[in-house]
């Protein structure tokens, strides 16, 4: 197909006859992308179709969508979300308002497609693939030439290896001045996300971060030029200078460099210049080009020098066994993948959620390097990262706690009719109410590595109670502000602790486990009383000191918690009567009598999954002669600075969802239907409390500790004085907090 011919295609593309069912698209604003990138290419498509676009103005609105053939148009882009019509939000808005519609679409059960670059921030981008996650919606950032053949030849060539080893990358996107972006466009204007780096930029990233297939370690160079007096932070042409990580067996990875330019100066004034849009990769065997690599779909080349020659490459379609069209364009290739992926088949390529909050850190880099301009966000500003002080309290009840000591290795005693114990918490990189900076050695333990917190405790209960109705977890006075993402990490969690049960949305929100189920490290042990106090780091492993007989009526010998077994002794009413055999062990299945061997939970992994049958819990009582320990202790928090950090990435400043009231963590009885777990019975509670008058705190310390020289029993002195005490020399001192 000659150029011409293509070009003709390209801008009046056959009208396809539309499927029952077409997937249809809502435009936010209209905008000057909207027709060769979506409604020229849904109009050759049967399962796509625009069926609506929304503008600040009306009429405008009205102009637009009789000009390209939209049936519908309407005033403003919220009303574009609330449409029943439409299926999918199209958002090609200036780049700084990306996030707030992208969000807004999401909330309106809308998959997006949005237009490059994602967001303004990567925290942003995360965000938005979190939320449509949770909701199960589709957001795909238009990187169009991803999808198109040429620009997957090019791709090949590299990853076939007969270049050899990647030695360096180019990308060059640059136009001459006039070409786009007169004077008020979207791209001179910073709050509205402007700049080179962020338009063109953020395809030059895209580009080398796919060719390399790595992630960028470091800019080793970035050069901003600013656009002028007019915007005078905002920069118009950027180059850059990413280092990939070295590959297998390499000492150093490849170097890209990148150059952008918005509004490249006439040579000698008088002479505009070519646009400049190419890429290139060089090997230790040879090297390959590719030029027009954005919109190939007019023509492009891609010239290869190999060990066998030289040869130049062409691709518009992907072959017979592809679907397309040689003037198919990059935006026809991505919609058909788009409708593909939402329809529930597989696309032919993809930009991934992970693949585009990579883009925009890559991009981050670019502007930390050299700040062209404050990195503007759509999220409120952040206050510089705090480090918390932290008061924490422990007692029987919420209405009975007192103060105690963090990482000094020793128990606090805990007492009351139902419950006879000791609590003990360590939090690493804890800064206390007055800015002390207490060590534990408990995140030394070679079992506790990578640990962040512990809230640990030995104890008896003085009522018998089944290991179904020990629970462990949290509750809350009032509802609590929940960060984006937060059913994803819900549902998370849930795969983690599939015995967890929630509410968070309840009025006084709550988040319950039974202990027997979700504590990383429990044991038990036989005893009237509580055993010799030994630090807590001594004791909390996982097991037992002795073999539990946690099964009333079985008795028995072993080590760790047993498994009960089918046929011995009388049920307990109301508990045991769901007794089951035991399907956990190397083989060694409880029998009928006795005589059999009893088969200890070897660890907390099969202690775990046993007990995340209700049955199996109900089965367990425990009575004031069983002694249990339990560590409650994980990774996923950070002191000082109050982040939840979770896999794939995803970190919370919990700082900015802080609306004062305290976080606590409560071991209870599990709350009889319809009973508010507020109301249960409390066994005991360590609650954590961000100090936010640390001035005060501190005045009152230094005057404390002047008082100190004359009266050397000041208490609370003495509560907090106990640091790296792992010797003893604390318990003595120790203020009782039942
Ligand atoms: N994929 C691709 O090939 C391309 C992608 N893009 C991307 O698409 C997006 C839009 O680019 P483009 O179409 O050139 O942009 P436009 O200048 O056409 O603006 C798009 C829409 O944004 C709204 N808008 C414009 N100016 C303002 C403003 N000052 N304040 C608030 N809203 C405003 C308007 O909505 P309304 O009509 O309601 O007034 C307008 O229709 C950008 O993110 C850009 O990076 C751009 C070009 C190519
Ligand atoms: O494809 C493009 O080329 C020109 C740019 O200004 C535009 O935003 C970009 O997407």
């Amino acid at each position: 197909m000659s150029i011409l011919s293509r070009a003709l295609s390209i801008f009046y593309p056959p009208t396809s006859p539309k499927s029952s069912q077409p997937l249809r698209f809502g435009i936010l604003g209209a905008a000057a992308i909207a027709p060769i990138a979506l409604i020229l290419a849904a109009r050759s498509s049967p399962e796509a179709e625009v069926v609506l676009v929304g503008a600040r103005n009306l009429d405008k609105a009205q102009k637009y969508a009789k000009k390209w053939g939209v049936p519908r148009a309407v005033k403003g882009w919220e009303a574009v979300l609330q449409d029943e019509e439409v299926d999918v939000v199209y958002n090609p808005l200036p780049n700084g308002l990306h996030y707030e519609w992208t969000i807004k679409a999401l909330l309106a059960g809308k998959h997006v497609l949005l237009e490059k670059p994602a967001t303004d921030t990567a925290e942003e981008a995360e965000r938005i693939f979190a939320l449509a996650r949770e909701r199960g919606l589709l957001v795909l950032e238009a990187f169009h030439y991803r999808f198109h053949p040429a620009v997957q030849k090019l791709k090949q060539i590299l990853d076939s290896g007969e270049l050899g080893r990647l030695q360096h990358l180019t990308a060059h996107m640059t136009v001459p001045r006039g070409l786009i972006g007169g004077p008020g466009d979207i791209r001179w204007n910073l709050s509205l996300g402007g700049g080179a780096g962020m338009d063109m930029g953020c395809y030059a990233t895209n580009a080398v971060r796919y060719l390399s297939g790595r992630e960028p370690t470091e800019v080793l160079r970035a050069e901003p030029v600013l656009y002028g007096p007019a915007e005078p932070k905002v920069d118009r042409r950027m180059e850059f200078t990413f280092l990939f990580p070295p590959g297998e067996g390499e000492e150093r990875g490849p170097e890209a460099e990148c150059v952008v330019d918005l509004a490249r100066p006439w040579a000698w004034g008088v002479w505009p210049g070519m646009p400049e849009m190419f890429l290139h990769a060089k090997g230790e065997k040879g090297e390959v080009s590719m030029n027009n690599f954005v919109m190939p779909f007019f023509y492009h080349s891609i010239s290869v020098r190999s060990p066998t020659g030289k040869r130049t490459e062409r691709g518009y379609t992907f072959g017979k066994d592809g679907k397309g069209e040689s003037w198919w364009t990059t935006y026809r290739y991505q919609l058909e993948a788009f409708v593909d992926k939402v329809t529930g088949k597989d696309p032919q390529t993809w930009v991934t959620g992970e693949d585009t909050v990579g883009n925009m850190k890559a991009v981050e880099m670019v502007y930390e390097k050299k700040v062209a301009h404050d990195r503007l966000s759509s999220l409120p500003p952040q206050p510089p990262p705090t480090m918390v002080h932290l008061r924490v309290y422990a007692g029987t009840s919420v209405q009975n706690l007192s103060l105690i000591p963090v990482n000094t290795n020793t128990w606090v005693d805990i007492s009351s009719p139902q419950f006879e114990g000791r609590v003990a918490v360590q939090l690493k990189g804890y800064i206390g109410p007055r800015g002390e900076k207490p060590q534990s050695k408990y995140f030394e333990r070679p079992d506790r590595k990578g640990k962040t917190w512990s809230v640990a405790f030995q104890g008896r209960f003085l009522e018998e109670i089944s290991a179904d109705d020990l629970m462990f977890g949290n509750i809350f006075d009032r509802p609590i502000i929940l960060p984006w993402g937060t059913s994803a990490v819900m549902s998370f969690m849930s795969l983690v602790d599939p015995t967890l049960t929630h509410d968070l949305y309840a009025p006084r929100p709550w988040a319950l486990s039974p202990a027997i189920s979700s504590f990383p490290f429990l044991s038990h042990a036989r005893g009237s009383s509580l055993p010799e106090e030994r630090h807590p780091s001594e004791v909390l492993g996982e097991g037992g000191w002795e073999l539990p007989a946690v099964i009333r009526g079985l008795g028995g010998g072993g080590s760790g918690w047993s498994t009960p077994r089918s046929g011995t002794s009388t049920p307990r009413s109301g508990y045991a009567s769901g007794r089951s055999t035991p399907k956990l062990g190397n083989g060694v299945l409880p029998g009928s009598g006795t005589a059999t061997p009893r088969k200890g939970l070897e660890g907390a992994q099969e202690r775990k999954a046993w007990y995340k049958e209700a049955e199996n819990r109900r089965a367990v009582i425990l009575g004031p002669e069983d002694i249990i320990t339990g560590d409650f202790c994980h990774s996923f928090l950070s002191f000082p600075d109050l982040c939840l950090a979770l896999p794939g990435g995803l970190k919370f400043d919990l700082k900015r969802y802080w609306d004062g009231q305290p976080v606590r963590f409560v071991c209870m009885r599990r709350p009889a239907k319809g009973v508010d777990p507020q109301d249960g019975q409390v066994f005991w509670v360590v609650q954590l409390e961000i100090v936010e008058d640390v001035a005060e705190v501190r005045h009152e310390a230094e005057e404390a500790e002047k008082e100190k020289e004359e009266d050397d029993d000041d208490e609370f002195e003495d509560a907090e004085a106990g640091e790296e005490d792992i010797t003893g020399g604390f318990r003595g001192r120790r203020k009782e907090v039942n």
